[in-house]
């Protein structure tokens, strides 16, 4: 099958004979010809930690990377030409706050971690002071725990002025709000939290796509999950493990049932990597609820056992049917049914997305709020087959980044061949007997292991014109060989899924730009709306939609 060539854009072949000047001489392939030493770049000179960790410390945040994120957020409050400026004349760490100072400072904005931006009309310059908990409008007191560059990081200490038309602290349905890290928003009404992720969708486009402002669809509001709190199938709670002495020491007891006050098993406290313990989580299903006090009764009676810290797993899961384990295919699985919660990790985990059946092994990718994929996968089928009336209908679906094949399932009743592709070997077995346990034919549905850029070499006899390209790659994005061969097979649709909507605005600017100058027709950004997979929290998944116009 057809290999899409790497490079799509310039003349890669080699001068022809005819063309002007003299032919080149062919070098001789045995000799290794030596570089004339003026061509030889001068060898850097090694660098030492100290300067290493300089250079780190100088450099900005790499682009697209969290820091990026806030950073960006820090030069919108701030204004460009005065971070610029600090920069220049090398003032952009001289910070008017000490370590540890308390003060009082007003919120401005949201970050798009969900952390608040805050100013202080007492400061002697311009100056960021993010603070989790807050919201806009809010005069609070903080305490400074670190500076950085244009901004300095603080502990909420005090709401002395509350933005009573945001806040709502009734709301807040978990007794670790505003210690924990897992979630931020709990104070706010639910459709305020979906304005907000679609702001930080906004945010995104305008400072990573490099996209005008024209060329961008209208962001659609954010798509709610229909289940605000009991709606994460999956927790991981992790605790360290005792040091040495702890283990060695004999007066500890082992195998005790009370947990020392050292011990904790839990999720991060917000801005920290110090674990907070954690008795129970709203946001999870009922049943993970009702296993945690069991999962954590267990680590604290082995707890001297541990040699390393350990990340647990709770996640829910239909009871597996004894058959699916052999050749035989039983879907038998009712709605009914209640749910188990699966504590290890090499476990099978059987889900239903409405009437599709999925197993995958435990400690797999798959989505982790259920209540919201229908409504997801629905409008990615919509969104395809949406103003398409004069294009031919699309017949053929690549699935890339696919996990246990959620999309390509879920959207196979809609296209005639569908091909997914996913790194993870476990995951691949798991699509294969997904279309198994669906019923979809082998000769309709193919699932193989490998880098997402591969795939193009699977389909490259697919028609472009009524190909639906769907990416659903991890945080950091696509690569750049796989936007390469996306330019190069040019299917007419391409939908980008995406759980970080910078990278995605990294990666759709990038292909839109890229099919600019190639001069083949230009992919359109056609639609972009917000999903909420993570009620409570500042997390939004993203949907974009290009369409490639003037397609061949
Ligand atoms: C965000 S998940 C999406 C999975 C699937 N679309 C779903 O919704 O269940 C991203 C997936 O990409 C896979 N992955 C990561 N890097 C990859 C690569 N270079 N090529 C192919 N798959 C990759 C991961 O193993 C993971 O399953």
């Amino acid at each position: 099958m057809a290999d899409i060539p790497t490079t799509v854009t310039g003349d890669v072949r080699a001068p022809s004979p005819s063309s002007d000047g003299p032919a080149a001489k062919k070098p001789r392939l045995d000799v290794p010809t030596a570089p004339p030493a003026s061509a030889i770049p001068p060898k850097a000179p090694r660098q030492t930690k100290t300067q290493k960790r300089k250079a780190q410390y100088n450099a900005l945040p790499e682009p697209c990377s969290p820091d990026d994120v806030l950073w960006r957020e820090i030069n919108d409050v701030l204004g460009e030409v005065y971070v610029n400026n600090a920069l220049s004349d090398g003032t952009d760490r001289q910070s008017p706050f000490e370590y540890h100072q308390e003060m009082e400072v007003q919120v401005v904005a949201l970050s798009s971690t969900g952390t608040a931006l805050a100013t202080s009309s007492g400061s002697s310059r311009p100056w960021v002071v993010v603070v989790p908990f807050a919201l806009p409008g809010e005069t609070i007191r903080v305490k400074v725990y670190r500076n950085a560059r244009m901004h300095s990081v603080a502990d909420l200490l005090e709401i002395t002025t509350p933005n009573l038309e945001l806040r709502d602290n009734s709301r807040v349905q978990c007794k670790y709000f505003g210690t924990c890290g897992g979630c931020q928003y709990q104070m706010l009404s639910y459709e305020k939290q979906l304005d907000l992720k679609r702001d930080v969708v906004v945010k995104a486009y305008k400072n990573f796509s490099t996209l005008p402002e024209a060329t961008l669809p209208p962001i659609e509001s954010t798509m709610p999950s229909p289940k605000q709190y009991n709606y994460r199938t999956k927790i991981t709670p992790h605790f360290e493990a005792p040091t040495k002495a702890q283990r060695k020491d004999p007066s500890n007891p082992q195998n005790d049932s009370e947990r020392p006050k050292w011990f904790h098993i839990g999720f991060n406290r917000a801005g920290t990597h110090q674990t907070l313990d954690i008795e129970d989580c709203p946001i999870a299903t009922p049943k993970i609820r009702e296993t945690i006090p069991t999962v954590r009764a267990n680590a604290i009676k082995n707890l001297y056992g541990y040699k390393k810290g350990v990340s647990l797993i709770l996640r829910e899961s239909l009871p597996l049917a004894s058959s699916t384990t052999g050749d035989s295919v039983d879907t038998s699985t009712s709605e009914a049914e209640s749910p188990i919660c699966v504590t290890d990790h090499s476990s099978t985990i059987r889900e239903k997305v409405g009437s599709w059946l999925f197993e995958y092994p435990s400690s797999s990718f798959f989505q982790n709020n259920n209540s919201v994929l229908i409504s997801l996968t629905d409008y990615v089928q919509s969104r395809i087959f949406a103003g398409l009336s004069s294009d031919p209908r699309p017949t053929h679906l690549v699935d890339a980044y696919c996990g246990a094949g959620l999309f390509a399932i879920t959207l196979s009743p809609h296209f005639s061949t569908v091909a997914g592709i996913e790194l993870s070997t476990a995951s691949i077995r798991a699509a294969t007997r997904n279309a198994e346990l669906n019923h979809i034919p082998a000769s309709k549905i193919s699932f193989r292991a490998g880098d997402a850029a591969d795939i193009f070499r699977t389909v490259g006899e697919f028609p472009a014109q009524e190909t639906v390209l769907l990416i659903d790659p991890p945080r950091k994005g696509c690569d750049e060989a796989f936007i390469t061969q996306l330019l190069g097979f040019r299917a007419k649709t391409v939908v980008y899924v995406s759980c970080n909507v910078h990278t995605q605005a990294r990666d759709v600017g990038l292909i839109l730009k890229r099919s600019e100058d190639d001069g083949r027709g230009q992919y359109v950004l056609e639609s972009l709306r917000g999903f909420d997979l993570f009620p409570q929290t500042a997390h939004v998944e993203s949907v974009a939609v290009l369409r490639l116009a003037n397609g061949a």
